[in-house]
């Protein structure tokens, strides 16, 4: 399941995030890539113990805590601490899968990596290409968004970002180990919500029909759930 979050970050915290990596040290993508991944990844990355670039990660994760479509859709257990990217003119990432374990730098947590997310820092039109294509059993998806929206999607999945030829292509990019480890199951979770939504717009919330179908909904939470 592929799901858009529009406007995770506002504005304001979009043009911070820029405002102090314009003044950032950049390393080479390569430092935290798998062997498959470093045959095909050519980007820059801003090293995880950069200190600026920590706080900044700290806002992006207040930022998912305020969204309710990413907790909907990721039901998220951990979420490791939000990495940022870029890649200028000529740089690309090619066809890869997300190592499956990966560790927090602070605590040396090991976490499985089930939910990927990229948040877009650059607007459409400051670049050319730097798509992001995640492949699935439906096919392929291109997704470029503006500034501040981000995509989730799952880490089982073969995803690339397509070469820039003109501009820079920054984003913030982490990973999620979900309650649920199945994607499809969290898909369902994540209809479920939906559909509970929708009917608590139209029925009152001690309505039996709105009673019943929120418990199923954490009864089918305590089936599945890892915590
Ligand atoms: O830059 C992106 O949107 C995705 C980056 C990515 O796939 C990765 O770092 O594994
Ligand atoms: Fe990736």
């Amino acid at each position: 399941m592929l799901i858009t979050i529009p406007d995770l970050l506002t504005p304001d915290e979009t043009a911070h995030i820029r405002q102090v990596l314009e003044r950032t040290d950049w390393v080479d993508g390569l430092s935290t890539a798998g062997d498959q991944a470093a045959g095909v990844k050519k980007n820059l990355q801003v090293p995880t113990d950069n200190h600026e670039a920590q706080k900044l990660s700290a806002l992006v994760l207040q930022a998912l805590g305020r969204s309710p479509t990413y907790s909907s859709a990721v039901l998220p257990l951990q979420v490791l601490p939000p990495m940022f990217n870029r890649y200028d003119a000529g740089m690309t990432f090619g066809d890869h899968v997300d190592g499956s374990i990966r560790v927090i730098p602070q605590t040396g947590q090991r976490i499985r990596t089930d939910v990927s997310t990229t948040v877009f820092l650059t607007e459409p039109d400051e670049y050319e290409g730097g798509e992001l294509v995640v492949k699935d059993t439906y096919g392929e998806h291109k997704v470029k968004l503006p500034a501040g929206h981000a995509v989730v999607y799952p880490s089982t999945s073969l995803h690339r970002v397509t070469p820039v030829t003109k501009g820079s292509r920054w984003a913030s990019f982490f990973w999620a180990q979900s309650m649920i480890r199945d994607d499809w199951q969290r898909h369902m979770m994540y209809d479920l919500d939906q559909s509970i939504m929708r009917i608590r717009g139209l029925l009152p919330d001690d309505d039996p029909a709105v009673t019943g179908i929120t418990a199923h909904y954490h009864n089918m939470i305590r089936q599945w759930a890892e915590v």
